[in-house]
């Protein structure tokens, strides 16, 4: 099987409206995807939906059989009266080896956190603490819901190189939705652009050029993607992250 996960004609109903209509997504292994799209265009929902947390009200989703999945929420609320260390938190649910903690905190960027309190962490340094989380899942597919949100451009910025070198250490998809289009896209493998269906997609330049993506988001991204792009200079050996139908752009309006 080349896909992890896969909806055909994926349809969600809430409250009464049609959230996602006709959805046809495709991830495959050692791909970084990226969802962008304006607010209340499902981008959440598609997530929640592959998570298993959101009901198809019409269409399929298929799972590559015993798939993986870590994510990483926008954010966490946690009391910041409670002593816990990072070390204590990521082993709230399991109990977790030192050494794998350590390759995760390590695999994250933070290899000396783990003695901190999570109250003192800084929004990047809490942002690698629930990246390091779901390392510990040993995820074929990282999911991320806008997990830079609060960070600056620099930190943004950094978070995603660490995510592709978490990509190339690893093997793992990542998936994830974002608003920093300036300098997400060009981390991006792929880029699918949602109003409760498919916009289009395909890679990030391609689609920062497809009329319907500057309908909606306006042409004020073009100079900004020369911030933080991506060079691919490597093969991947371990998965399929080079697309070959990448440059397809589908625009269905
Ligand atoms: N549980 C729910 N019940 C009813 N409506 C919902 C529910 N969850 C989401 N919605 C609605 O579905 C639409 C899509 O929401 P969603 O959170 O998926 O959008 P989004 O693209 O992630 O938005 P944002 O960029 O603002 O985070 C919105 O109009 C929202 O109000």
């Amino acid at each position: 099987m080349t896909f992890l996960v896969e909806t055909r004609g994926l349809s969600v109903r809430l409250g009464g409206s049609m959230v996602l209509d006709d959805v046809d997504f495709t991830i495959r292994r050692g791909e970084i995807v990226t969802i962008v799209g304006p607010n209340g265009s499902g981008k959440s929902t598609l997530l929640r939906t592959i998570l298993g947390g959101v009901r198809p009200s019409r269409g399929r989703i298929d799972r590559a059989p015993g798939l993986r999945l870590g994510y990483v929420p926008q954010r966490l609320a946690l009391d910041p009266t409670l002593p816990m260390t990072v070390t204590r938190f990521l082993g709230l649910t399991r109990r977790i080896p030192p050494r794998e903690r350590d390759a995760a905190l390590t695999r994250a960027g933070i290899p000396d956190l783990g003695g901190q309190q999570m109250a003192d962490l800084s929004g990047g340094q809490f942002q690698r603490v629930l990246l390091a989380r779901a390392i510990l899942e040993n995820p074929d597919l990282l999911i991320l819901d806008e997990a830079t949100a609060g960070l600056d451009q620099p930190g943004a910025a950094a978070f995603y190189r660490r995510l592709e070198e978490v990509r190339s250490e690893t093997g793992c998809a990542v998936l994830m939705v974002s608003h920093d289009l300036h300098v997400v896209m060009s981390a991006s493998d792929r880029v699918i652009c949602l109003n409760g269906h498919v916009c289009c997609e395909g890679t990030p330049q391609v689609v920062a050029e497809a009329p319907v993506y500057r309908a909606l988001f306006g042409e004020g991204t073009q100079g900004a993607l020369a911030l933080y792009r991506h060079r691919h200079d490597h093969r991947h050996d371990h998965g399929g992250a080079a697309d070959p139908d990448a440059t397809r752009v589908r625009e269905a309006g």
